[in-house]
This record gives structure tokens, sequence and C-alpha cells, in this order.
């Protein structure tokens, strides 16, 4: 078995350092993580942020729509969507769902963070759009995973539960159909290589009759082998007038490539993502020399102060689960999310945690990263964040601690560092965020090797993701913790 970035298998559950290495574990990653937050989730995520518009034609009117009414749906499917409990369009919705369903009809790539009511505004767009009298299929929708499709499939069912004329099918793996046959199904959901096969293959689906395409999670798609080939291939056989529909959580130029293949003439959208700040959080160290003295230390700390809930990341689920169980020993109530769980195992830990029922979560990054547990007042980074090759990961660190400082909460972090090598990387994750400060200035601009010159602005999409970094001056100060007045003064 060789490690290294050619290494690949078929299960993530044979290690944890190594999925930092493994490409094919990398978009498992990605995609176990949409998943996971949408299991998660039951309601739209918080976001203040503009919208911004980039129109096919900007001499057209541009409409935004404050409820669903102004969209004129048909009463079985308005009916649909109240019985999901939407009361109005998400903000993202206010402005796609005008474009979709206008005649006629508009093609668009949307980009907002998941959890804006993406997945919701392309299959209204799709319920709209299919004729139920004809019995073929209309609408196509691509997902990057089976579990996936099987998600968007759950929605198109609640939200056309009061239209069922209009029926779908799953082109997944291991749905097999005999051959020469013809769907009947109006909308066909389904992962990249079997719905190119029931095209082109078996031709179960007539690619001439089809209306709308949607290719959802754009992102984790191109982060697939194949993936991104087969939606091309799909996509080329459908007929010009089709309205070509693209989402995504995120916009690296990757994706921007992969998005203008697929979708011709395109109008825009773009939701900013809700911008991470430190500036809200109050950031420690604690020297230690052992694992054994990062334990006491943490020991220390919750004698001293009441902690709503916390935290903890680890490097690897070893030291995560020997963390989980001192911690338990001492009486903790502890939740433990750890790499080899299936991701409904995981959902469920996390639903616990957010109810309340465990005070304390350890956690690898892998298994957190993304994850939203809003009430979490302390962050402790047990280890560091490093990427690879052992260099500090700012990103992640800024991911990690951003948690406890939404909304302008006041939250806080604590680095245990245990040696010089991790002094070394807190410093140098310090030194990054305040060099930040230097690299925003205004008339500054900024080039990136991997992709282009452009004047940097705080929050762009656009760009690269250095930009979504904000400058922070704040000093990760040493905290001792074998003195308990110290201790008590940071909770204050
Ligand atoms: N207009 C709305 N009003 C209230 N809730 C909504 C609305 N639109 C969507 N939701 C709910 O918000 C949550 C997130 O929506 P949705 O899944 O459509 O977002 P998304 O951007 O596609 O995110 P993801 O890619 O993670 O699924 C879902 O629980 C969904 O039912």
């Amino acid at each position: 078995m060789s490690v290294g970035f050619d290494y690949t298998h078929s299960s993530c559950s044979v290690c944890c350092a190594l999925r930092l290495r493994c490409l094919v574990c990398l978009s498992e990653d990605k995609a176990a993580q949409s998943l996971l937050n949408k299991l998660i989730r039951n309601n739209l995520v918080n976001t203040t942020n503009q919208v911004e518009v980039l129109q096919k034609d900007p001499n057209s009117p541009l409409y935004s729509v404050k409820s669903f009414e102004e969209l004129r749906l048909k009463p079985q499917l308005l009916q649909g969507v109240y019985a999901m409990g939407f009361n109005r369009p998400s903000k993202i919705q206010e402005t796609a769902l005008p474009m979709m369903l206008a005649e006629p009809p508009q093609n668009l790539i949307a980009q907002s963070q998941s959890g804006t009511g993406k997945t919701a505004a392309f299959v209204l767009a799709m319920l709209s759009h299919v004729d139920p009298n004809n019995k073929y299929p209309q609408c196509l929708c691509v997902s990057p995973t089976y579990e996936l499709a099987l998600q968007t499939g759950k929605v198109i069912e609640q939200m056309g539960k009061y239209y069922p004329e209009v029926k779908l099918v799953y082109a997944i793996r291991g749905n097999k159909l005999e051959r020469g046959s013809k769907l009947q199904e109006q909308i066909v959901i389904g992962t990249p290589g079997t719905m190119l096969d029931w095209c082109n293959k078996f031709r179960f689906i007539d690619p001439k009759k089809i209306r709308v395409f949607v290719l959802d999670e754009a992102d984790v798609m191109i982060a697939t082998q194949g993936h991104q080939d087969q939606s091309i291939r799909i996509q080329r056989m459908l007929p010009k007038n089709c309205q070509m529909l693209l989402f995504s959580a995120t916009f690296e130029e990757s994706v921007w490539n992969f998005a203008q293949r697929i979708v011709p003439e395109p109008n825009i959208i773009k939701l900013k993502r809700e911008e991470e700040t430190l500036d809200t959080i109050k950031q420690y160290f604690v020297l230690c020399n052992s694992r054994e003295e990062k334990f006491q230390a943490l020991c220390n700390i919750y004698g001293a102060i009441t902690i709503a809930q916390a935290m903890i990341f680890c490097h690897t689920r070893k030291t995560a689960g020997w963390l989980a169980g001192e911690l338990s020993r001492e009486g903790h109530q502890v939740a433990l999310l750890s790499g080899e769980m299936q991701v409904e195992q995981r959902a469920a830990v996390i639903d616990r945690f957010r109810d309340g029922k465990e005070k304390v979560l350890v956690t690898t990054n892998v298994c957190a990263r993304g994850i939203d547990v809003e009430q979490v007042s302390v962050v402790i980074n047990f280890d560091l964040p490093v990427d690879k090759d052992g260099n500090p990961d700012n990103e992640t660190y800024l991911h990690r601690i951003g948690r406890t400082g939404r909304f302008g909460k006041r939250g806080l972090a604590i680095n245990m560092v245990d040696s010089k090598m991790s002094m070394n990387i807190l410093n140098r994750i310090q030194e990054h965020f305040s060099k930040f400060k230097q690299l925003h200035s205004p008339s500054y601009t900024h080039t990136h090797t991997h992709t282009h010159t452009h004047t940097p602005r705080i929050g762009c999409l656009n760009c690269c993701n250095l930009c979504f970094l904000p400058p922070t001056d704040k000093k990760i100060e040493r905290l001792d913790t074998d003195d308990l007045d110290e201790i008590e003064k940071i909770a204050n």
C-alpha cells in the first residue's frame, strides 16, 4: 500500500491521517460533508448579505420577488411550498426563481453557501416546467453521489406532494431497467455515469426532449474524477433551447471553468458568504509538554470557568478517541465525532450535541468542517490545524474558531501548544492574520500563482480563497492554566 497523492482506496474507514493525502477520500469528504449538512439542517441559514447579479442581457429588467404568490405558480405547487413551511422566498430564491421561471427559459449559474435554499429553488423550477400530460423525461438533474441524489429526490417528492401526476425516477447505480424500455417519468434525478448510460447507451431517455437540465453541487462534482466529463457529455446531447441551471456552494476557478462549459450565455447570481471574523474572539494558548499535560490543562480550564458547550479538535481519530474517554472518566458528557462513522451516525451525534444532550464535542477536523453549532462558546484546539505538509492551515483555524464568535457574539478559543514546532505553527497563524490587513489595503494588487491578478476585495467570491479571510490585529495571548484566577479572568 503506497501513501501519497496517487494513493487510492474505496473506503475512508482505512485511516484518518491518510485521508489528508488521498484524492479519493478528499472527494468523498466533500460529498459526505454536503450530505451531512443536509441531514442536520432543518431550516435556512441566516444571511444578511446581498445578492450579486450578472445578467446575460443587462438591459432586460431584473425581477425579484418577495412572495411565492408573485411567481404565479401552479396552485398544487404553491400548496406544496406552504406545506413545507416556507412562508417567503429565501434571499437567493428572490432573484433566482423569477429567472428560472421566465419565458423564454433563461440559463443560470448560482452560487451561495449550503443551506440558503438552492435545492428548493431548482426543484420548484423543474416541477413548474414539466408537462404532466407528456409521459417522458423532461427534466434531468445530476448530483455527485447516490445519497445526494436521494436527498434532492425527497425534496421533489415533498414539494410535488399535491401534484401527483408528475413522476420521478432515480438514475442511480443498481436501479436496473429492462433493455429497450422507455421512461415515462417526467423528472430523472441521478449520478452522471448512470444518467449518461441511460441517455446514450441504453436510450431509456430521449435527450432531445429534455427542457431543463440541472447540475447540482458543481464544486463537489468536479472533485470526483470522471464526473466532469460525463456531465459535459450529457449536456452536449441536449437541445440548444434546453434550460441549463448550475449550482455550487463555492466558486473557485475550476468550478467556474466547468460552469461555463455546462451553461452557455448564463445569468449569474452570487450570494456573498457571511464573513467570518476573528475580531470578536479572544484567543489564548497554553504551554504543555505532553498529551497528558494538555488534558490536565483542559481539566483546569473546566474547573475554573463555566463552559456551556465546547468543541475540541484533535489531529487524529486516535487522539480524539483517547481524549473523549478521559473526559468521560472525569464525568463530562462527551460526544465523539469520528471518521469511521457513517454520515447518518455523524448527523445523529451532531443533532444530540446541538440539542444540548452532550456538552463537549470531541472531533477531528475532517468530520466537523463546515458544521454550524451556534451555541458553542469555547473552541479548543487540542492539536493545531496543519496541512498535509505540516504547515499551518490558516483557513481551518479560522473555520474552527470562527464558529465561536458567530453573529457578533464573543467567543473563546484556546490553543494547546506542546512543542517548539507547534509554537512555531501558532506564531505563523497569528502572523498570517495580521499580515492580512496589509494585503487587503485597497490600492494593493496581489497575484496568486494559481489564479489571476485582481484588486483584492474582502468577501470577493470570484478570486481566491484568501479573500474570504478578514484581517485582524488580534494577538493570541498566553494563558497559565495553573493559575485559577487567571483562567477565571478570561471568561469575563
Ligand atoms: N423559502 C424558504 N423558507 C423556509 N425554509 C426554506 C426555504 N427554502 C429552503 N428552505 C429550507 O432551508 C433548508 C436549506 O434549503 P436547501 O436545501 O434548498 O438549501 P441549499 O442551498 O440547497 O443547501 P444544500 O446544498 O446544503 O442542500 C432546507 O431545510 C429547506 O427545506
